[in-house]
C-alpha cells in the first residue's frame, strides 16, 4: 500500500468525528500563514522606505488596496500583523490540542468498546499483553502519529502558501527552488523506505517487551519460587538490547536526512542568491524578501520530512488498533443481532439440543451430540475428569461461545449469538476469582451498579461472606489489595459468590466455586447454595463430592460427551463415575 493512501486512511480513521474542528484548524493555519505571508511581503515596501541613500528614499510608497503609506504607519501595520498572527497560532495551538486529545480518547474508547463487545472466544485466543499493549502503547503511538499528521497538514499549507507567494515575486526563482525542493525529497525515498521497515521492527519489539514484563509480573512469585528471575531478565536484556539498537538506528537514519537536507539546503540557497543575482537579475529588495521565504521554507520542508519518518513510525502502531477495531467489530455484526427482541426468562427449561463445539485450532470437538434438558431452578453438577467439557458446556450457556452444531434454548427459545438480555440473567462465579484493587463495595457492585448496602449485606449473608467482612475494620470499604491479595481464597471465592448473588440471576454457574475453601467454609458455601434451591437454577462444575451431593443431578461428562445422568452421588465415591468426578 503506497504511504500516501495509507496516511489517507489514517487521517479518515483518527479525526472520525473531529472533521469539522479539523476544518477548523486548516483554516486557522491557512490564516496565520496569510498574515505571516503579508508581514513577510512588507519587507520589499520597508526596504523601499529605508534604502541604503537617504537623500533618495521617498516619503510614502503605494501598497496595493492600502494605497499610499509611510514608514511609521507600514511599522505600526508590521506590528499589528505580529499581533494578530499571535493571536491565531494561540487560538490554532489549543483548537489542536482539544481535538487531538478528543480524537485519541475516542480511539481508546473505540478499541476497548471493539474488545469488551468482541465474541469471548476470540478475546480469549488473544495474547492478554497483545491486548494491554494495544490498548495503551499503541494508542499512544497513534497519538504522536496524529500530531505529526497536524504537523504535515500545517506544513504543506505553509509550503503552498509560500510557494504562491514567491511565484508572485519571481516565477522562475520558485520553480528553481521547487525542482531543488521535489529532488531531494526524491533523494530521501530510500530512507523513508528504511524508516518504515524500522517502524514494523520496533512495533513488533515493542510488543514482544510487554509480553515479557507482564509475564514477569504475572509469574513472579513462581520466578522468585524456582529462583529463575535470571530467565525473564536474559530475555528482557537481550529484548531490550535489540530495541536500543533498533531506536538507535532510527536516531542514525533521521539524523542523516537532516544532515543531508542541510547541506543540501545551504547549497540551494547560494545558487539561489547566484541565479538570482547573476541570471535573472532580481532587484534587491525581491531577492532579499525571497532569500527569507527561502529561509522559512528550508526548515518546513525539513519538517516535512522529519514528520513523515515519525508518521511512518506511528503506522504499525495504527494498523494494529484498527485491525483489532474492524475484527472484533466485524465479528460482532456477523454474529447477527446482539439483543433478541424477546428476552428469554428461563421460566420452565434449558435444552440442549444436539450441541457440538470444536474450539478454534483444536482437532477433536470438546462437546460432542451433547443432548441435555435442565428444568428452572434445578440444582445441577457437571462433573467428570479434566478437560471434559465442562467450561465449554458452561461458556455456551453464557453465549460466550457458540455451537459449532445444534442449538441451546431457553424456555424453546434459540439462545441469540450474543444475547447480553439473556446474560444479565446469568451470574458466574469462575474458578480464578477476579477481584479489583479496590473497596469490596466496588467489587461487589461491578455485578449490580445500583446495589445499596442492604442489598450488599445480604448478599455477604448468602454467600457466608458476612461474618468476616462485618470483622474487618474497614468492612465494606475495606481494599482487597491487587487482585485481592489481601484476602484468602476462601474469602476471595465467598465474596465472589456474594458478587454474583447480587445480581438476583435466574441462573448461577458455579465453576468450581468451592475449590479453594477450608472444609468449613466450603460446608458453609455449600449451605448458602442450597439455600438459593428454588430460587434460581444453578449450574455447578465441581470435583468435591459434598457440592455434587447437594444436586437435583449429576451430569457426568468425558470427552466432551455425557456418560451418565445420576440423581445421587454415591455415597462410597468407590464408582468408576465418583472417581470421575474427583478427576
Ligand atoms: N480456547 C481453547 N482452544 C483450544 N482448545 C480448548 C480451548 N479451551 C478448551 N479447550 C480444549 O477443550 C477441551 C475441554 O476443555 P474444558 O475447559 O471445557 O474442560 P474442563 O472439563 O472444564 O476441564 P477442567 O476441569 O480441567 O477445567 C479440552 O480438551 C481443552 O484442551
Amino acid at each position: 500500500m503506497t504511504l500516501l493512501r495509507q496516511l489517507r486512511r489514517f487521517a479518515r480513521f483518527s479525526l472520525q468525528g473531529h472533521a469539522r474542528q479539523a476544518g477548523i484548524i486548516l483554516l486557522l493555519i491557512l490564516t496565520g500563514s496569510i498574515v505571516e505571508a503579508l508581514s513577510l511581503l512588507a519587507v520589499i515596501p520597508l526596504m523601499r522606505l529605508i534604502g541604503a541613500d537617504p537623500e533618495a528614499t521617498p516619503d510614502t510608497v503605494s501598497l496595493p488596496v492600502v494605497g499610499p503609506m509611510s514608514l511609521g504607519w507600514l511599522l505600526a501595520g508590521i506590528i499589528l500583523l505580529m499581533l494578530a498572527q499571535a493571536l491565531v497560532n494561540r487560538h490554532r495551538i489549543l483548537l489542536m490540542t482539544k481535538t487531538m486529545q478528543q480524537a485519541v480518547d475516542d480511539i481508546r474508547m473505540r478499541l476497548f468498546t471493539a474488545i469488551g463487545q468482541g465474541p469471548w472466544a476470540q478475546v480469549a485466543a488473544m495474547r492478554g499483553s497483545d491486548l494491554n499493549h494495544a490498548m495503551v502503547a499503541d494508542v499512544d503511538r497513534v497519538q504522536l502519529g496524529l500530531f505529526s499528521l497536524m504537523s504535515l497538514g500545517q506544513n504543506f499549507l505553509w509550503l503552498t502558501l509560500y510557494g504562491l507567494l514567491s511565484a508572485l515575486i519571481s516565477w522562475r526563482m520558485t520553480l528553481f527552488a521547487l525542482v531543488i525542493g521535489t529532488i531531494t525529497l526524491a533523494a530521501l525515498y530510500p530512507m523513508r523506505r528504511k524508516t518504515a521497515r524500522h517502524a514494523r521492527f520496533m512495533a513488533d519489539a515493542l510488543q514482544e517487551r510487554q509480553h515479557v514484563t507482564s509475564e514477569f509480573v504475572a509469574g513472579m512469585k513462581i520466578a522468585k519460587a524456582f529462583n529463575s528471575e535470571a530467565f525473564y531478565l536474559d530475555r528482557l536484556d537481550r529484548l531490550l538490547t535489540s530495541l536500543r539498537t533498533a531506536t538507535i538506528e532510527f536516531a542514525r537514519l533521521t539524523s542523516n536526512s537532516s544532515a543531508l537536507f542541510q547541506l543540501v539546503s545551504g547549497s540551494a540557497a547560494a545558487l539561489f542568491v547566484y541565479v538570482a543575482y547573476a541570471y535573472v537579475g532580481l532587484p534587491l529588495p525581491q531577492l532579499v524578501t525571497m532569500l527569507l521565504l527561502f529561509m522559512r521554507l528550508a526548515p518546513r520542508f525539513n519538517a516535512v520530512q522529519e514528520t513523515l519518518q515519525q508518521l511512518i513510525l506511528s503506522m504499525p502502531a495504527f494498523e494494529n488498533v484498527a485491525g483489532l477495531i474492524l475484527m472484533f467489530k466485524a465479528d460482532r455484526d456477523g454474529a447477527g443481532s446482539a439483543q433478541q427482541a424477546t428476552v428469554p426468562t428461563l421460566k420452565r427449561q434449558i435444552r440442549f439440543d444436539n450441541v457440538s463445539i470444536t474450539h478454534a485450532g483444536a482437532t477433536a470437538p470438546a462437546i460432542s451430540k451433547l443432548d441435555l434438558d435442565i428444568a428452572a431452578g434445578e440444582i445441577i453438577a457437571l462433573a467428570g475428569p479434566s478437560g471434559c467439557g465442562k467450561s465449554t458446556t458452561a461458556d455456551m450457556l453464557m453465549g460466550l461461545l457458540q455451537p459449532g452444531e445444534g442449538q441451546i434454548l431457553i424456555d424453546g427459545m434459540p439462545l441469540a449469538p450474543q444475547d447480553r438480555g439473556w446474560r444479565d440473567q446469568i451470574a458466574y462465579v469462575p474458578q480464578d476469582v477476579f477481584l479489583l484493587h479496590d473497596s469490596i463495595a466496588t467489587n461487589l457492585r461491578i455485578a449490580r451498579a445500583d446495589a445499596s448496602e442492604a442489598d450488599m449485606w445480604d448478599a455477604l449473608e448468602a454467600a457466608s461472606a458476612r461474618h468476616f467482612v462485618a470483622c474487618l475494620p474497614s468492612g465494606l470499604d475495606t481494599i482487597v489489595g491487587d487482585r485481592g491479595s489481601r484476602l484468602s481464597g476462601g474469602e476471595r471465592q465467598r465474596i465472589a459468590l456474594a458478587r454474583a448473588l447480587l445480581r438476583r440471576p435466574r441462573l448461577l454457574i458455579l465453576d468450581e466455586a468451592t475449590s479453594a475453601l477450608d472444609p468449613q467454609a466450603q460446608s458453609q458455601i455449600e449451605a448458602a447454595i442450597a439455600g438459593l434451591r428454588g430460587h434460581m437454577t444453578i449450574i455447578a462444575i465441581a470435583h468435591t463430592p459434598s457440592l455434587i451431593a447437594l444436586a437435583d443431578r449429576i451430569v457426568f461428562l468425558d470427552q466432551g460427551r455425557i456418560v451418565q445422568i445420576r440423581s445421587h452421588f454415591p455415597a462410597s465415591c468407590n464408582d468408576t463415575a465418583g472417581k470421575m468426578a474427583q478427576a
